[in-house]
């Protein structure tokens, strides 16, 4: 089993070494949608350069297609919620497409829209209908889950079978509880909840430990300190 001082393979390496150049991941101090304030912070919308985009949507394609050789997972439609989630679908869709045109070339993709169309053909989907298809969500981060469920609840409501979902960072950080002692008590992560609740897997490109590991040698102390300082305080008990 890997452990957390292991090196990290070469495609995560490469693909950690991307996003801390592009400014896409950064180090400092970050409130979280769930109101935690973090050390780092992943921000999908700066793969806004195409060559960066073809690499996320390329460790994507890896990842996901990675796992459907070794595994009984396949899928219709790649799903990807409003509104980071719409360019890492259609990007995604692309690059498994030219990894494996026979597999993957006849694949569909489609997305939310976060206010539904009362207009033209209306809705709130766009791309692929979901009804009776085997789906895979994709996005960026799973922090607290709240943004992972809504997009499960949108498929359920379309006639969708969530068949799994993968993401390009596991925080791997427990859920905010309810009450005042929220650090303090062990919790889940929302990851792990959710793959117990759907029975899916949830695949990601990196996780926090990726990040600390592929830190080492090239991040300033203070900030792996600091990282692994928050990771003691909020990693999760699965
Ligand atoms: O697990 P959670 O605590 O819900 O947080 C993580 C999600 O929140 C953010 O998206 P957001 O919902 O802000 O939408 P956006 O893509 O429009 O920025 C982020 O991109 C993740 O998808
Ligand atoms: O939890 C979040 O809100 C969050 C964390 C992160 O690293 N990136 C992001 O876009 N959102």
């Amino acid at each position: 089993m890997a452990s957390n001082n292991d090196p990290l393979p070469s495609y995560k390496a490469d693909f950690l070494n991307a996003c801390i150049s592009a400014g896409v991941l950064k180090f400092g101090s970050f409130t979280l949608k769930s109101k935690r304030v973090s050390p780092y912070f992943f921000n999908a919308g700066l793969f806004h350069r195409f060559d960066l985009l073809r690499i996320i949507a390329s460790a994507f394609a890896h990842t996901l297609a990675g796992h459907i050789d070794s595994s009984s997972l396949d899928f219709d439609v790649l799903f990807g919620p409003a509104y980071k989630g719409i360019p890492l679908s259609a990007a995604t869709g692309l690059e498994l497409a030219a990894l494996d045109a026979e597999k993957f070339g006849k694949k569909d993709y489609s997305f939310n829209r976060k206010e539904a169309k009362d207009h033209g053909e209306g809705g709130s989907i766009v791309g692929a209908p979901l009804k009776g298809k085997r789906v895979v969500i994709i996005d960026d981060v799973i922090t607290a889950g709240t943004a992972i469920r809504e997009a499960i609840d949108i498929i359920h409501r379309e006639g969708g079978q969530l068949v799994g979902i993968i993401v390009a960072l596991d925080r791997m950080e427990k859920m905010p509880g309810t009450g005042v002692d929220d650090d303090a008590a062990p919790r889940p992560s929302a990851i792990g909840e959710v793959r117990k609740q759907y029975g899916v897997p949830v695949l990601s490109v990196l996780t926090l430990n990726d990040i600390i590991a592929g830190l080492t040698g090239i991040g300033s102390e203070e900030d792996i300190r600091r990282m692994e300082e928050y990771r003691a305080k909020y990693k999760a008990s699965d």
